[in-house]
């Protein structure tokens, strides 16, 4: 019996000179069901894209290009993969409604693509409602050009959706005078403390306390080989979610 091979996916990696970027290079090179057909790097014409005719473009580049190239693929019917942060609840609206426009495309937008880490938020999401107190802290390698990070941001989210769907009480904080910062940032309610140390790569804590107890949830990425199976699963699943899904938990089966 002869097998059947499907055509190679093809890709663009965008950002392909930075830390993510190359090691999604080297990703895609080595998947067998894909063929990468563009590395772009800063400066370089988003029309090598749809000249080499790329179905798929995982964005890995910066806050402040992210936005502009991913509405470039949508608008040529390519479906995009992106790690970058910087997608506030303004460009997440502006996109839907770009992808209204061209219902056959999808996006992933995705905070975090080591599947630990997705599950790591979802699971402290769900225990969030059990406990009095919760904090994130989330710690970086220092060329991080953004704070807090993505992650924290999203799972922050994710936190405040299940407790104010339980109605709990924001968390208790005696705190009447501060050192600015010293209680970090507030993201829907909850603190969230960002550390920045060499040597570091991607880590993140959510504490959770209760009279009594603790339960701390974390996730440590101490290579960045470990976002490389979500980018994957990310551009094998896009294409079959139309329209625009946030956070690789979109395509997991959590069950929870
Ligand atoms: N979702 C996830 O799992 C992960 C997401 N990230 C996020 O991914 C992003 C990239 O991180 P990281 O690789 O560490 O950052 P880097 O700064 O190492 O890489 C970004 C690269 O993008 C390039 N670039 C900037 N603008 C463009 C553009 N318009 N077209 C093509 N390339 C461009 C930069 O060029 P130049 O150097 O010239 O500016 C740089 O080489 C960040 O937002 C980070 O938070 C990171 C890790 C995991
Ligand atoms: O910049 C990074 O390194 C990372 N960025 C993402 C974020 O901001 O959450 C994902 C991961 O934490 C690594």
């Amino acid at each position: 019996m002869t097998q059947q091979h499907s055509d190679p996916k093809l890709v663009a990696v965008l950002g392909a000179n930075g830390r993510m970027g190359a090691e999604a290079v080297k990703a895609v090179e080595a998947a067998p069901d894909m063929k990468l057909v563009a590395a772009l790097g800063r400066g370089d014409s988003l029309d090598q894209v749809t000249a080499a005719g790329a179905q798929y473009l995982v964005d890995l580049t910066v806050p402040e290009s992210t936005e502009a190239n991913v509405r470039f693929a949508v608008e040529h019917g390519i479906h995009a993969v992106v790690g970058t942060t910087g997608w506030d609840a303004g460009r997440l609206s502006a996109l839907e409604a770009l992808l209204a426009e061209h219902p056959d495309t999808g996006v992933l937008i995705a905070p975090n693509f080591a599947v630990g880490s997705v599950l790591a938020s979802a699971f402290a999401a769900k225990a969030s409602k059990y406990f009095e107190s919760v904090e994130i802290i989330e710690l970086h390698h220092p060329d991080k050009v953004d704070a807090p990070s993505g992650t924290a941001v999203r799972t922050a989210q994710l936190i405040a959706a299940e407790r104010s769907a339980a109605e709990v009480p924001p968390s208790p904080d005696a705190t009447t005078s501060e050192l600015a910062g010293a209680r970090g940032c507030e993201v829907d309610g909850v603190r969230v403390h960002s550390v920045r140390l060499r040597g570091l790569v991607a880590h993140q804590e959510v504490l959770l306390g209760g009279p009594g107890e603790q339960l701390t949830f974390r996730h440590d990425s101490y290579d960045r080989a470990s976002f490389m199976p979500g980018v994957l699963l990310g551009v094998r699943n896009v294409a079959s979610h139309p329209g625009l899904t946030v956070g690789l938990d979109g395509y997991l089966d959590l069950g929870i």
